[in-house]
């Protein structure tokens, strides 16, 4: 796999790794990364007549003046203004020594309209705010409005978080990492300062990768493939998966009803909604191929569980913050076994704000439902007030304490959707839309998470999976979406994914 997303501390152990087995050299390697850069530039501008090359004193630096002087070698007008030197008998003084540019200091750098920028400051060594030389530069390469290429990552923000370090941080209009994805270039802000992103193999082989032992992964097929449910021809409608659907009461039942639409084209057998008794008449209008039942307390659900033997549970969406919702709860992960998976999304959340350690504890008994947390920004706080107020964490972080806490998956949602795991695997999704910032899109997303529990994905597999299918199936749509448009939207992601799993072509990225 080449799904591994690697902190800035896990590459630079993966490089250490990969220069002991050889048979590149540490030289080698940036002389490899160097080389990437230049291409890409040289393939993008090839009519590209000044380069700018900013070197800063360690490593990125060092990549720095190796592409300077193959630009150089090409042809092109390349200069080197740089920040510090690089210390004595380092990779970075080979490559500074091999390059005849002479580097001025970076206070002159003084681009014109025109001119390619390359940042190669600091990338994953970055360990403090940008000096006011170097921010200066960011703000003439921004008058300017200068293309700039970034090493590794856009210099100011940091690979672990995704955040700038300081207050300022390159935009680059392309950013050329090697090896693999670091978290920063995912997350937000991070990710928008990259512009493109683009991975270049410079010779870290895939076992180095994987000696490293990460577990965090962008979402993809290639993550959940293997567990991705398709119909066996002998099933039937409950083999499919029953999924239940909790509706708030007589004037909000929308939600549910998009959630447990989303069930059912999520490939869910079987799909009702509990319905309080007062909105039974609205849901019975709107309802057909999704079946209904009157749950007004507990006892009820209770009572549906022992007869009906769901599959997964949804309880939040429209339903109302308070104690009948967390009486909900208790009553499906106490009484609904180990085999039966709850979403818990939007008042299923907050709900437990002051509480949470009673459904964290919950949650944590061992005969317990799976349970499935799927937060926005706003609930994630309201839950875990701690983990989110703590600015020295990433968001990837921040699920992953989160999932540790709950003890069951959060999808920490938001343009960088992060789904974690208690058992330490994380996953961040990267084809996000903001088309999905449409009301009621958050719903959908619940429902796809049910059914693929129904049909006996595991949760982590599951909940990855739906973020990616939802935001697929948004990016597919196009522009107009509203949430009632993703449940058919859904079709053409599942149809090539069913189409995959059955010829195992691979087809999808
Ligand atoms: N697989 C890899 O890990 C490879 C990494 N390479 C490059 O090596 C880089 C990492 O190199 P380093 O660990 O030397 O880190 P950097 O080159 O990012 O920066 C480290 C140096 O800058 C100083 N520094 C950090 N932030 C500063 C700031 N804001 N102002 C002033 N000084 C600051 C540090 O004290 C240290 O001297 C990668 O980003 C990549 O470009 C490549 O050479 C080849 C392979
Ligand atoms: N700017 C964005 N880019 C990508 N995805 C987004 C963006 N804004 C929202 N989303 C996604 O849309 C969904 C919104 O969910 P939520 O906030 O619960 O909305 P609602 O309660 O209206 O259903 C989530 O899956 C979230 O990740
Ligand atoms: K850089």
């Amino acid at each position: 796999m080449s799904n591994e997303i690697l902190t800035p501390r896990e590459m630079a152990e993966a490089d250490r790794l990969a220069i002991a087995a050889g048979p590149f050299t540490g030289i080698q390697l940036m002389r490899n990364a160097g080389a990437a850069v230049a291409a890409e530039v040289l393939r993008r501008w090839p009519a590209a007549i000044r380069v700018h090359v900013l070197c800063g004193p360690g490593n990125n630096g060092g990549d720095g003046y190796v592409v300077a002087r193959l630009l150089a070698d090409a042809g092109v007008r390349a200069s080197v203004w740089a920040e510090g030197r690089p210390k004595a008998g380092s990779d970075a003084a080979q490559a500074a020594a091999e390059c005849t540019i002479e580097a001025q200091p970076i206070s002159g750098f003084m681009p014109e309209r025109g001119d390619i920028v390359i940042d190669a400051l600091y990338g994953a060594g970055l360990s403090k705010p940008l000096s006011p030389n170097a921010v200066s530069a960011i703000e003439k390469c921004r008058d300017a409005r200068i293309s700039v290429v970034a090493v590794d990552l856009p210099s100011g923000i940091s690979g672990e978080t995704g955040h700038p370090v300081g207050k300022e941080a390159f935009r680059a209009a392309v950013t050329v990492t090697f090896a693999r994805k670091k978290p920063g270039h995912l997350l937000h802000p991070g990710r928008d300062a990259c512009g493109e992103l683009v991975v270049a193999d410079i010779g870290i082989g895939a076992d180095t990768v994987a000696a490293i032992g990460s577990k965090c992964f962008e979402n993809g097929p290639a993550l959940w493939r293997g567990s991705f449910p398709t119909p066996a021809a002998d099933t039937h409608k409950y083999r499919r998966g029953h999924v239940a659907v909790f509706s708030g009461g007589a004037a909000s039942t929308g939600a549910a009803r998009l959630s447990a639409l989303a069930a059912a084209r999520g490939g869910a057998g079987a799909v009702t909604l509990l319905s309080p008794g007062n909105a039974l008449a609205v849901n019975a209008v709107h309802l057909t191929s999704v079946m209904l039942r009157r749950v007004d307390d507990a006892d009820d659900a209770r009572a549906f569980i022992a007869d009906r033997k769901p599959s997964a549970f949804v309880l939040g969406p429209g339903f109302g913050v308070g104690e009948a919702l967390r009486e909900l709860v208790f009553a499906i992960l106490e009484t609904a076994g180990s085999e039966t998976s709850l979403v818990l999304d939007a008042d299923g959340i907050t709900s437990f704000e002051d509480t949470p350690a009673s459904l964290f504890i919950t949650a944590g008994v061992e005969s317990a439902a799976t349970l499935v947390l799927t937060p926005h920004v706003g609930e994630f706080a309201r839950l875990f007030p701690g983990i989110a107020g703590d600015d020295a964490l990433s968001k990837l972080d921040k699920a992953r304490q989160a999932a540790a806490r709950l003890h069951g998956v959060v999808v920490y949602k938001g343009p960088d959707t992060v789904i974690a795991s208690p058992d330490g695997r994380a996953a961040i999704n990267s084809n996000g839309t903001p088309l999905l910032a449409t009301a009621g899109s958050g719903d959908v997303l619940s429902g796809i998470v049910a059914a693929l529990l129904a049909q006996g994905m595991p949760a982590f597999e599951a909940a990855c999976a739906a973020v990616w299918m939802h935001a697929e199936a948004a990016r597919r749509f196009g522009p107009g979406l509203i949430a009632e448009d993703l449940p058919l939207a859904l079709l053409p992601v599942l149809r090539d994914l069913v189409a995959e799993h059955s010829d195992g072509s691979g087809g999808l990225a």
